[in-house]
């Protein structure tokens, strides 16, 4: 549940950007609401007004009323985030939270009619707070998106402007996080509190600067073309993919389809995410009986990108196979280019961050307190997420080659083993990743379990392509997994970050850094095409002598 002081703040935030709040869209005039809402006498404010409890709440959503006493319980977000909105107009919020058709899925009584907007209270102007204050003050001064100059400078702003909601949701990873005390000493003294500090989140980072280039020179440099490449026989401009992450509207009100955008003019892979809350509105749709073809924000991506552009769609396996069934058809009739199945969240994990974030104050505890108990996201999400995958009955892997012809990427692979294990099932593609450090603790670094490959079992990579995701935040991270044999890396966190700052632009920023970067790496260490990236280029720091000497230096 959202703190209220947290929520307004998102909104500001959100209200002091340049390209904001567009008007409210009225959606569910398209679905099956319509002939209720169309038909019905208008409803005053007044009226609206007498139903602000649990028992009884009603809210306006984009001019329209609806009685969402009934769905309270099954709210993914929380009795209490609804019934704080009771009878207001609560259309900037949801706007803001939810992809398009979340009010498709709620059954056509529950729309009560247009509200009457002669009644409607003028918008007050409501006061900041400190904090808000700093946060508007912050993004009046920060840069254009084209003077940023590394990737890192996107996360630096994102956390002045971002709401507390947004940053602590993108930021967060599991358990144990760093202080800021000890994040700063990091910067100043690494090695020295490293044993301290070896956290999933950190590490993808930490590890990633413990490789180091062997450059070759006097080697012919070209020009034109340098970052092209292909993978899972999708052309690239540049092998860097937009990883799939939840809730990209927390940092911008256009939301994912800003990095659709982004990624199409500058023609790289976007996986789009089956994000916890699109994946839960299908869980949702199924318990209050609607079609799980009504769903959600997925078609406002696919009609945004280009026509030549690849989305990649990234799935987390429904208990009930019937209701992944249907996505995997859609998604493939929406033009597709691959399955992402992600595999890493066996479990919820604890995201300190945003735990923290969202904790209530003592007054809004006692008020959670008289209301009924909220299913928790949790369990929500639990109710339809199969955790029970496993190698021995191999379910997911044969329900996803029976119903697509699309070749299947698994996420979240964490050990030479399961490398291996997807080989053998017949998978295409698989990430290594550990889920930004969100997932289990102490899981390795992904460049780490990508070496780990090179040097035990360097056959894997004919049989299947790898990819790496976790901590890439420059080109150099980039061309270190490349040479190790990654055929492209995938970033989470810039992308969020940049979209909250700035939105399309920001994301195409990001994108055209990382070129910039890989390009420029690429020609000091003796190299003009990808392809031609090798291992015997990147290895451990200090001398490769030794135990410390690579093994497939030749
Ligand atoms: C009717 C008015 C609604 C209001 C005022 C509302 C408000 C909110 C708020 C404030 C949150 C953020 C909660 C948090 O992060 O602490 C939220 C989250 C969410 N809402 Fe709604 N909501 C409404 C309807 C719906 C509907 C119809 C759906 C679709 C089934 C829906 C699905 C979700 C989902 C999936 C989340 C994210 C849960 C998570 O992953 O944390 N909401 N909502
Ligand atoms: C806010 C956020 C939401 C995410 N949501 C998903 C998701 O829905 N599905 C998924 O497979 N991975 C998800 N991830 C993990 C990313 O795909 C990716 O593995 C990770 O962010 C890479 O690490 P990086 O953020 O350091 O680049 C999410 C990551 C973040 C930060």
């Amino acid at each position: 549940m959202v703190p209220l002081l947290t929520l307004t703040e998102l909104l500001q935030a959100i209200a002091t950007s340049s390209q904001l709040l567009h008007p409210p869209t009225l959606h569910f005039l398209d679905s099956s609401t319509s002939d209720t809402a169309a038909g019905s006498a208008l409803i005053s404010y007044d009226e609206v007004q007498k139903h602000t409890s649990a028992e009884d709440c009603w809210v306006i959503i984009n001019g329209y009323v609806y009685d969402v006493t009934d769905f309270l319980q099954l709210h993914p977000g929380g009795v209490q985030a609804i019934v704080a909105q009771a009878g207001k107009d609560a259309s900037k919020l949801f706007t803001m939270l939810h992809p398009p058709d979340a009010l498709g899925t709620l059954p056509t009584e529950y729309c009560l009619g247009p509200v009457d907007p002669e009644t409607l209270p003028a918008q007050e102007e409501e006061e900041l707070s400190e904090a808000e204050q700093l946060r508007q003050e912050a993004r009046e001064n920060m840069p254009p998106a084209e003077n940023m100059v590394m990737v890192q400078d996107f996360e630096d702003w994102a956390q002045k402007v971002l709401s507390e909601t947004a940053w602590a949701y993108y930021r967060s990873a599991a358990d144990e996080e760093m202080s800021e005390f000890l994040a700063a000493l990091v910067d100043g003294a690494r090695r020295f509190v490293l044993t301290m500090a070896l956290v999933a989140f950190t590490e993808n980072r930490d590890a990633l600067r413990r490789y180091f280039f062997r450059p070759r020179i006097l080697q012919k440099n070209s020009t034109e073309g340098i970052t092209e490449t292909t993978f899972m026989g999708i052309p690239t401009s540049v092998p860097i993919f937009i990883s799939p992450a939840a809730m990209a509207k927390l940092g911008h009100p256009l939301g994912e389809v800003n990095l659709t955008k982004a990624a199409g003019e500058c023609g790289i892979v976007q996986m789009v995410g089956a994000s916890n809350s699109l994946e839960t509105i299908v869980m949702l749709m199924k318990l209050i009986d609607i079609s799980a073809n009504a769903s959600c924000g997925l078609e406002e991506m696919f009609e945004a990108k280009r026509e030549d552009q690849s989305l990649i769609y990234q799935l987390y396996l429904n208990k009930d196979r019937a209701a992944s069934e249907t996505l995997i058809q859609k998604v493939e009739k929406l033009g597709a280019k691959a399955i992402v199945f992600t595999v890493d969240v066996m479990w919820q994990s604890k995201r300190t961050m945003d735990v923290r974030a969202k904790l209530p104050s003592p007054a809004e505890a006692a008020a959670a307190a008289a209301a009924p108990a909220p299913a928790s996201v949790s369990h929500a999400i639990s109710g339809y997420q199969d955790y029970n995958l496993t190698w021995s009955d191999l379910a997911f892997i044969r329900l996803l080659k029976k119903n697509t012809k699309l070749p299947i990427i698994v996420k979240g692979v964490q050990s030479v083993e399961d490398v291996q294990l997807c080989a053998d099932h017949g998978v295409q593609g698989v990430i290594l990743s550990n889920h930004g450090g969100r997932q289990a603790d102490y899981s390795p670094a992904p460049i780490d379990i990508l070496y780990e490959v090179r040097s035990l079992r360097p056959e894997l990579f004919d049989k299947v392509e790898i990819m790496i995701d976790g901590g890439i935040r420059t080109g150099a991270d980039a061309v270190k997994a490349l040479a190790l044999g990654a055929k492209a890396v995938g970033i989470g966190r810039p992308a969020l970050y940049a979209n909250g700052t700035h939105g399309e632009e920001g994301v195409k920023r990001v994108i055209n850094i990382f070129q910039e970067e890989i390009a420029s790496t690429m020609r000091n260490i003796g190299v003009s095409k990808i392809q031609d990236l090798k291992p015997e280029m990147v290895g451990p720091a200090g001398p490769w002598v030794g135990r410390n000497r690579p093994p497939y230096v030749p």
